[in-house]
């Protein structure tokens, strides 16, 4: 659950109020797609409640991945302008916010807060996306993979609270 606060978490209040103004709600049933692997996207998502599974498609039936609330999902066709190498598909029913990558791009050319804010963000949450993978692994310390910095957090207690009014207004957007 803590994953979810490093990029929400670190947005500020008029970053959450652009994203609820220029956003929409989209919802899947379960076993429905979000993201085919291989076709491009042209929306970063953020999920708001339910389950989603990062799979490869290649036989394996065990899932990469399990995605929840307040995670970030094709950020990195985002980042890299380039065709998801995984599929994403609801493994319960799901509610997710989805903002198109032409506007994100548009506030990121004009407000440099944002611009720091949102890539400091998204560094936060691919780093300890990839400490859950060497967990994941077998190596690392899983107990540890929750443990965040206070003062990247200024205050879990804080960040959480946020955290909820944060999905709060985006489940009433
Ligand atoms: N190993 C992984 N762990 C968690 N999420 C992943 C993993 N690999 C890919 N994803 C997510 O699945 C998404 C597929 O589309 P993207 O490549 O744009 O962005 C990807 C990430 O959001």
């Amino acid at each position: 659950m803590k994953r979810a606060l490093f990029f929400l978490g670190q947005l500020d209040s008029r970053d959450v109020e652009w994203m609820i103004r220029n956003g929409q709600k989209i919802e899947l049933g379960i076993g429905e797609k979000l993201i085919q692997k291989g076709n491009f996207i042209d929306s970063l998502y953020i999920i708001l409640s339910g389950q989603l599974a990062v799979c490869a498609e290649n036989g394996d039936k065990e899932d990469i991945a399990t995605l929840g609330s307040g995670e970030v999902v094709g950020e990195m066709s985002f980042l890299e302008t380039r065709p998801p190498s995984v599929s994403v598909i609801a493994k319960k029913a799901s509610t997710v916010y989805k903002i198109s990558r032409q506007v994100v791009e548009l506030r990121l050319s004009t407000n440099p807060d944002f611009k720091a804010n949102f890539y400091y963000a998204l560094a936060l949450f691919l780093s300890n996306r990839l400490r859950k993978t060497t967990d994941q692994l077998g190596y690392g310390t899983p107990e540890e993979e929750d443990l965040i910095d206070t003062k990247i957090l200024d205050g879990v207690a804080q960040a959480g609270s946020r955290f909820g009014q944060i999905l709060n207004r985006f489940s009433q957007a």
